[in-house]
């Protein structure tokens, strides 16, 4: 893999004011983002998230899953630490791309549940792969997080490139009547930890 580093920015939110790390996948040709807040580079865990590309949830305000609500949390909590870090990470539809997406939800319209779609297109429900975060994390020295996730697997992809989850923080947020199913098939079929489907959250009409 070669990921070379192109620049660095400020990026203003309402959140606070991030910086923003630009990355290009010279394999691929898909440019990543990471945002950091505060020193991120000493001994101790940064708080940080992988957030998979959305365009419909992050961008377009999708209630059809958990996407934007997440990562408006997450930036909301790095900005309330005044450090940490998220990995933008270009792999929309948990690596299918967005019009493959698009045509999982028009089987989704018709009843399938977003694992048995993405089967009937003939990929497999997660073909994400977070070997980029490697070179990127490696890049602004962070070497521990405190991951903020209910998807073991992206724990485990950490790991597995020596990355170290000093603990890893759930972000149950967004429940509404629009992706109840959606988050109910990615406890049951894709092994995300949702407990009770965001017990004790209400759900947002
Ligand atoms: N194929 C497919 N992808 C979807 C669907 N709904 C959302 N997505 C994608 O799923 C991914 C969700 O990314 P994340 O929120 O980073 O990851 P996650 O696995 O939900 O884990 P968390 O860290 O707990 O949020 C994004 O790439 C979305 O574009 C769907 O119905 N079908």
């Amino acid at each position: 893999m070669s990921v070379v580093f192109v620049a660095s920015s400020l990026l203003p939110t309402p959140f606070g004011v991030f910086t923003m790390h630009g990355f290009l996948d010279e394999q691929t040709g898909k440019e990543h983002v990471a945002l950091t807040m505060g020193t991120v580079d000493d001994d101790a865990p940064v708080l940080g998230r992988l957030h998979s590309e959305c365009l419909t949830g992050d961008a377009l305000f999708s209630m059809r899953c958990d996407c934007g609500y997440q990562l408006e949390a997450a930036l909301q909590a790095i900005a309330a630490e005044g450090r940490g870090v998220l990995l933008y990470l270009r792999q929309e539809g948990r690596g299918i791309g967005l019009l493959n997406k698009i045509r999982a939800y028009a089987l989704q319209d018709e009843g399938a549940d977003t694992v048995e779609a993405n089967e009937r297109l003939g990929f497999a429900p997660d073909m994400r792969d977070y070997a980029i975060c490697k070179p990127m994390l490696a890049h602004l020295g962070i070497a521990e997080v405190e991951l903020m996730t209910n998807n073991p697997r992206k724990v485990k992809a950490l790991e597995g490139f020596g990355i170290r989850v000093a603990k890893r923080k759930a972000l149950q947020i967004g429940l509404n009547p629009h992706n109840r199913k959606y988050l109910e098939t990615k406890a049951g079929k894709l092994g995300h930890l949702l407990g009770e489907i965001h017990q004790g959250e209400a759900e947002q009409s």
